[in-house]
């Protein structure tokens, strides 16, 4: 028999100025308190999210082609489609993971950080910042199925889950390589690593853009797991299991204690963060690098 439920979307997250939600991509999506979906198959245009065999469990699958990269549209779609599955309680973990073959997520959209007005790149930066508290603090178990390429901004998507199980493919690699595009990883991207890799390791990663191949993540822990890439999702799921062994109020307990205090140093500081960014983005030499690397990125098929 089809499990549905009824899940309650509080309409304040309707209302939050940067998203600006394309409602026709949000075919569920209702202005009012309140809307009945199945749980059967949901969510939206670019992420679709999908009920797991085992009671509890969903699989969110990024489907931005060509590479998953983090626009806007996307941005908004996860932090919806997550606040819908936090809202219904008979979900306690989520698989998260791409439909772009070989590629987890392209990071950042370049093309949202580069030639746009100020307006723009603040807009896109609280809704990149809102991607990072909601993941980070999620009250429900992260897994990261990391299977394919997971640079910069989808590096840091994945470190936000509780635990990373990544394809083992020489081609793909990990990393916050923001320093070999002329710019800067932010000190909340900074923290995530640190907590993850430690202090040192993070800081050699970080100054130079290290993107590591899976043995080397596993190695720095940057990965908890490395798998052959047709069982990435199936080991996932079973990573998920294990871990819904353990009573979730002291589970959720334990992750708020270590992870608050990491967030606490964004939400301080929100509205600064966004003005540092802005400014930085918007520098003639910034612009002229990110230019550089798009162009690089657009000829290397030609
Ligand atoms: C003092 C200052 C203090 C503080 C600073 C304050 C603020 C901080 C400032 C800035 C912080 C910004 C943080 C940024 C984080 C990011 O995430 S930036 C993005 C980084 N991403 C990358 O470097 C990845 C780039 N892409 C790739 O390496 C490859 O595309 C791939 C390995 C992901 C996939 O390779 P292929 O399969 O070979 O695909 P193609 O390379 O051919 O790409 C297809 C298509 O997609 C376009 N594209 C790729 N990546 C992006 C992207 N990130 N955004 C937008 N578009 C992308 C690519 O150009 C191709 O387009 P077309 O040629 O088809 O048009």
């Amino acid at each position: 028999m089809a499990l549905t439920a009824v899940v309650r979307i509080p309409t304040r997250a309707l209302l939050r100025p940067w998203a600006r939600l394309r409602d026709s991509a949000l075919g569920w999506m209702e202005p009012v308190g309140g809307v009945e979906v199945s749980t059967q198959r949901f969510g939206s245009q670019r992420v679709l999210v999908e009920p797991a065999s085992a009671a509890g469990v969903a699989v969110m699958t990024f489907k931005n082609p060509p590479v998953n990269s983090l626009s806007l549209e996307l941005l908004t779609e996860l932090v919806i489609n997550l606040e819908k599955l936090e809202n219904d309680k008979t979900f306690r973990g989520v698989v998260l993971t791409s439909d772009c073959p070989g590629i987890f997520s392209a990071g950042l959209d370049l093309t949202e950080i580069c030639g746009r007005n100020p307006a723009h790149y603040a807009e896109y930066w609280k809704a990149v910042q809102e991607m990072w508290l909601r993941l980070y603090l999620s009250n429900l178990m992260l897994v990261a199925a990391i299977n394919g390429a997971c640079p910069a901004g989808g590096c840091l998507m994945s470190l936000t889950c509780d635990y990373r199980v990544m394809a083992d493919n020489p081609k793909y690699a990990i990393g916050l390589n923001e320093t070999l595009l002329g710019i800067v990883a932010p000190f909340w991207f900074k923290d995530t690593l640190v907590n993850t890799i430690g202090h040192r390791a993070s800081e050699r990663a970080l100054q130079l853009g290290l993107l590591f191949p899976p043995t080397e993540a596993l190695q720095v822990g940057m990965v908890d797991r490395l798998v052959p890439e047709d069982q990435v999702q199936s080991t996932a799921l079973s990573v998920l299991a294990q871990w819904m062994a353990i009573p979730d109020h002291a589970r959720q307990l334990t992750k708020n204690m270590m992870r608050k205090p990491t967030a606490d140093g964004l939400l301080k500081k929100r509205d600064e963060d966004i003005q540092n960014f802005v400014s930085f983005i918007s520098r003639d030499s910034i612009q002229k690098s990110l230019q550089m690397y798009l162009a690089k990125l657009r000829q290397k098929k030609g």
